[in-house]
């Protein structure tokens, strides 16, 4: 087991990785809680709610509740029903929620508890890949259909405990959404770690690579919020690509596209317009055709589209005053967020999709 810590102004949390933690969990758990209220979904609960519920004692007061697994739980309807299931349950100030699950779980779970009594406690529990990025730093939200993300808060975890044995059960398309977040903490703050992730093929990397660079991107992620926890600065960074991939993934319908697969997308599109408005050449080339050879779906945008996803990314929380912001790079490890006026995004969107056009 390993055990990192994420220190900031507002919060200091322990993060556990480990083979087979979901068994232990209450061993972590340092204080005693009237209730323990576990949040999951129908893949995850089918799989790991038992071995999870098995580690606790049975005079713990514990109670647990299963959300369809996909990315439209993260509603506020879903919101409302686990406030209502965790009023029934007789949770209080003193409860503790456990978020067992990917991203949505950890994001609505986490949201719940931000807001349950004005606050109490939660745990997340990781069981994706990408979950490596949503677990740690606090982001709880759910969406609104005008975008990702609208409703939420900065909530940070009392702990997380992340059992990588489970990541053995991911579907091959979860792996490549988590692996395009750690593509992404490569290219803001590790060239190298970059390099190496392309050299992989995501049909035959080894689970103890995939473990090296799950943490590699943890402590990318861990280093940036510690100094902005609440996004006053360089956490923005940790945005590059969503500007576009949250905007796709609200225009595809959300779930129809997994965030990782659309953040990707985002992910060459910052790459083409960070080299037009710096001048400079970036590994869009070597991006492109590692995406292509590991099947990521490059979307298209049609000209109808591209006034929608512009008005969505409008809506993006990075904006100010209705102006699109971007995270761009000057350098691989150099990132910069840049406000961009709207007749230079149409064009260019316009160019990048005549570059893709021409691939
Ligand atoms: N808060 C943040 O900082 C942050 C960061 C990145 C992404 N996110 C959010 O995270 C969400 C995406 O998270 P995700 O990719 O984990 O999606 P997810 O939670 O929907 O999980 C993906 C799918 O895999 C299933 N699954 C989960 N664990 C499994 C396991 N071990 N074995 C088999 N199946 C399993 C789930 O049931 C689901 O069907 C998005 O809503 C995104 O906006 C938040
Ligand atoms: O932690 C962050 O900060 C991130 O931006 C990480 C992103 O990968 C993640 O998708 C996050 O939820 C996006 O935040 P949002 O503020 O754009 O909704
Ligand atoms: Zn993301």
């Amino acid at each position: 087991m390993e055990e990192m810590t994420v220190k900031s102004n507002h919060s200091s949390y322990p993060i556990y990785i480990g083979q087979g933690l979901r068994y232990q969990i209450r061993a972590y758990i340092n204080k005693n809680y009237t209730n323990i209220f576990i949040i999951t979904d129908d893949q995850v609960g089918s799989r790991y709610l038992e071995d999870v519920l098995h580690g606790f004692p049975t005079e713990e007061n514990i109670c647990h509740f299963t959300i369809p697994s996909g990315e439209n739980s993260k509603s506020i309807e879903k919101f409302y029903s686990l406030q209502t299931e965790a009023l029934k349950n007789g949770l209080d100030r003193q409860s503790l929620i456990i978020a067992l699950g990917g991203g949505v779980v950890g994001d609505l779970a986490g949201f719940v508890a931000a807001t349950f009594m004005r606050g109490i406690d939660y745990i997340q529990v990781p069981t994706t890949i990408l979950a490596h990025d949503s677990s740690v730093g606090g982001k709880v939200a759910i969406n609104h259909h005008f975008g990702k993300n609208l409703i939420g808060s900065f909530f940070s975890p009392v702990a997380v405990i992340y059992d990588v044995e489970t990541l053995s059960t991911l579907p091959l398309h979860e792996i490549r959404s988590g692996y395009a977040e750690i593509i992404k903490e490569g290219l803001i703050a590790n060239q190298k770690m970059f390099l190496s992730l392309l050299d992989h093929s995501l049909a035959s990397i080894k689970p103890q690579q995939l473990e090296i660079y799950l943490k590699a991107g943890i402590q990318v992620k861990a280093r940036i919020v510690e100094q902005d926890e609440k996004e006053a600065n360089i956490r923005k960074f940790l945005n590059l690509g969503h500007t576009l991939g949250h905007a796709l993934e609200t225009i595809h319908g959300y779930g129809k596209i997994t965030h990782g697969e659309a953040v990707a997308n985002g992910l060459l599109f910052a790459l083409h317009v960070s080299e037009l408005e710096f001048q400079v050449q970036l590994p869009f080339y070597q991006l492109y055709q590692w995406l292509k050879d590991n099947n990521y779906p490059i979307l298209s945008i049609s000209k109808e589209e591209i006034i929608e996803l512009m008005e969505l990314m409008k809506n993006d929380k990075k904006s100010i005053g209705g102006k699109i912001q971007m995270v761009l790079l000057k350098e691989v490890e150099n990132p910069v967020t840049v406000s961009i006026e709207n007749t230079l995004m149409k064009h260019y969107i316009q160019t990048y999709l005549e570059r893709m056009e021409k691939l």
